[in-house]
């Protein structure tokens, strides 16, 4: 379909109310293909497309299913564009596929959403600076909830509104189980050269099993079980907060060790984690060349305008080399 003013702005309308793209079918002449159909659809433009015009494949979805059409455009020259972090943190074989030719792949919103995390990092790596060592708060979901949850708020409330805000995944149990966190520290540890898989990355989740996306449908979870988390996530905060501390969900990568872990972490009020508010992100980056002086990225890193221009600012990127 012709993606023109009309259809975008219908798109807008039926995804701020909660709805599903298929609803689009409704509006006017649409064809939607589903599953195996869409997949063989993209394959026959990528084939007609790929190699001449730098015909690039954007994954927008929350999805682990696409990896294998982003295999197969990737072959057929395409060049590829991710906010969904699923393909990157699949096997360290797919990962390897994905970026078989660095210069087709544009990733930046994975980390950080629009946050120029990807690109300074591949730029530092391109120059020949190692990098040692990385740590940040890469959720902007968890990042939200920790401060309002220091403002006396309860937990449940505050991923209720994270979900309003667009900061979630459309399964909040994805952010607050760390799982989220743990596929940006992946792609980052395997940027860094790590050959490491999802299972080698130690992560603290917020929640009990039994409260999982396999046990307990998301609206009993969002309506019910988050309130049992309320008291607990509380009295951390209280406690970290009578040791001058504040709790901030953080992400440790080291390449000497191949450490790569995720959890909850007390900070000093006044160091860069502490300081942060509401949606940021923060990455702190030490390297042979930022070594007493690490670089710091720090900014907005979830919500639907930020993540949609660092999708479009790496479609136009690549479309400078064609
Ligand atoms: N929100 C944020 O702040 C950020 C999000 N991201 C990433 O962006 C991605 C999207 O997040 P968000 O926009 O919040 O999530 P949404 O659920 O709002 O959007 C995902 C969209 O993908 C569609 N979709 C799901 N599966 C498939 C599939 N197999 N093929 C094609 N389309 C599919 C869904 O369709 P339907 O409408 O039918 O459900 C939905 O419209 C996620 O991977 C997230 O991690 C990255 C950085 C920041
Ligand atoms: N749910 C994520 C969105 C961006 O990746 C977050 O909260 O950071």
């Amino acid at each position: 379909m012709e993606l023109n003013d009309k259809i975008l702005l219908e798109t807008c309308r039926i995804k701020l109310g909660g709805g599903s793209l298929s609803d689009l079918s409704n509006f006017g002449e649409r064809k939607l293909f589903l599953n195996t159909e869409a997949t063989k659809k993209v394959i026959d433009i990528a084939t007609l497309l790929g190699k001449s015009t730098g015909l690039a494949c954007v994954d927008c979805s929350a999805s682990s299913d696409t990896v294998n059409v982003l295999k197969q455009v990737v072959d057929l020259g395409c060049c590829i564009v991710l906010a969904n972090k699923k393909p990157l943190t699949s096997t360290i074989e797919d990962f390897n596929k994905l970026i078989t030719h660095p210069r087709r792949i544009r990733h930046e919103s994975t980390v950080g959403a629009g946050l120029p995390v990807i690109a300074s990092l591949t730029r530092i790596l391109s120059s020949g600076d190692p990098v040692h060592h990385i740590i940040g708060s890469l959720s902007g979901t968890l990042g939200y909830i920790m401060s309002e949850v220091e403002k006396g708020k309860p937990l449940s409330q505050v991923v209720k509104v994270a979900k309003s805000l667009g900061y979630t995944e459309p399964d909040p149990r994805d952010d607050l189980s760390g799982m989220d966190v743990a596929r940006k520290a992946l792609i980052l540890a395997r940027l860094l050269g790590q050959q490491i898989n999802l299972s080698d990355i130690k992560v603290e989740s917020l929640f009990p099993k039994e409260m999982g996306p396999d046990v307990m449908p998301i609206n009993d979870f969002l309506d019910g079980g988050v309130l049992a988390l309320d008291s607990d996530i509380q009295e951390r905060v209280t406690n970290a907060s009578s040791r001058g501390n504040v709790l901030r969900y953080a992400c440790v990568i080291e390449s000497s060790s191949s450490r790569c872990e995720v959890g909850l972490q007390e900070f000093p009020k006044d160091s860069p984690l502490g300081r942060l508010k509401g949606s940021d992100n923060v990455l702190v980056v030490y390297s042979r060349c930022y070594n007493e002086q690490p670089l710091v990225i720090q900014g907005a890193g979830a919500g639907n305008d930020t993540t949609a221009a660092g999708v479009l600012a790496d479609i136009l990127d690549l479309q400078d080399l064609f």
